[in-house]
């Protein structure tokens, strides 16, 4: 089977490529950036964005929308994430955090998969803390700064996938269509 994944995030889409390979599914990249309404949470974020990219796209496919959510910070970035971390980066994210106790902190990640005639979402959630360097040269985004049972992601390098929020989110997409 194969699927289309709409991304312009090359990491995302390299990941989810492993996370399907799995489950005998591989995946198209359609490599493009789309229209991102605000919204209060992911969820809302990319069911609306799916609806808008089916209207001009006459396939099926999904995205994903995801974020770091950090406690301290009230949940800060979120939904924003994609801007902090182009502006403001990791430096930016440990300044914030800088002789904060609490590191407690999340991804998230949402699917959003248009099959031909509605939308369906698929939540992944991975808890974690906010390291207080950045550690590790793999994965991308804010993995150097993520702490997984003591390793940063980007210091997991391939066993990210085992437990990301990505591998989640995908893990319920493609159980969902292997049931139908
Ligand atoms: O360290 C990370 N490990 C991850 O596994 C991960 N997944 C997402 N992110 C960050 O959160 C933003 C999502 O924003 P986002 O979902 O809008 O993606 P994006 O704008 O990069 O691509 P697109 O899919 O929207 O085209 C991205 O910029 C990334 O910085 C991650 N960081
Ligand atoms: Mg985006």
């Amino acid at each position: 089977m194969e699927l289309t994944f709409i991304t312009s995030n090359e990491g995302k889409f390299r990941e989810a490529e492993q996370i399907a390979a799995k489950y005998g599914i591989s995946l198209k990249w359609k490599k493009m950036s789309y229209l991102e309404p605000q919204g209060s949470s992911l969820e809302e974020i990319a069911s609306l964005s799916a609806e808008m990219l089916s209207k001009e796209l006459k396939e099926t496919f999904f995205i994903e929308d995801s974020g770091l959510f950090i406690e301290a910070l009230k949940g800060f970035p979120g939904p924003y994430s994609s801007y902090v971390f182009k502006t403001i980066g990791n430096e930016g994210i440990l300044r914030l955090m800088d002789g904060v106790e609490d590191r407690r902190a999340y991804f998230l990640a949402v699917i959003a998969y248009f099959d031909g005639s509605e939308v369906q979402t698929f939540t992944g959630r991975v808890d974690g803390e906010i390291s207080t360097e950045m550690r590790g040269s793999g994965g991308f985004g804010f993995d150097p700064i993520f702490l997984y049972n003591g390793r940063t992601f980007a210091e997991m390098g391939e066993e990210k996938n085992a437990v990301s929020h990505r591998r989640r989110a995908l893990e319920g997409f493609f159980t969902c269509l292997s049931d139908r």
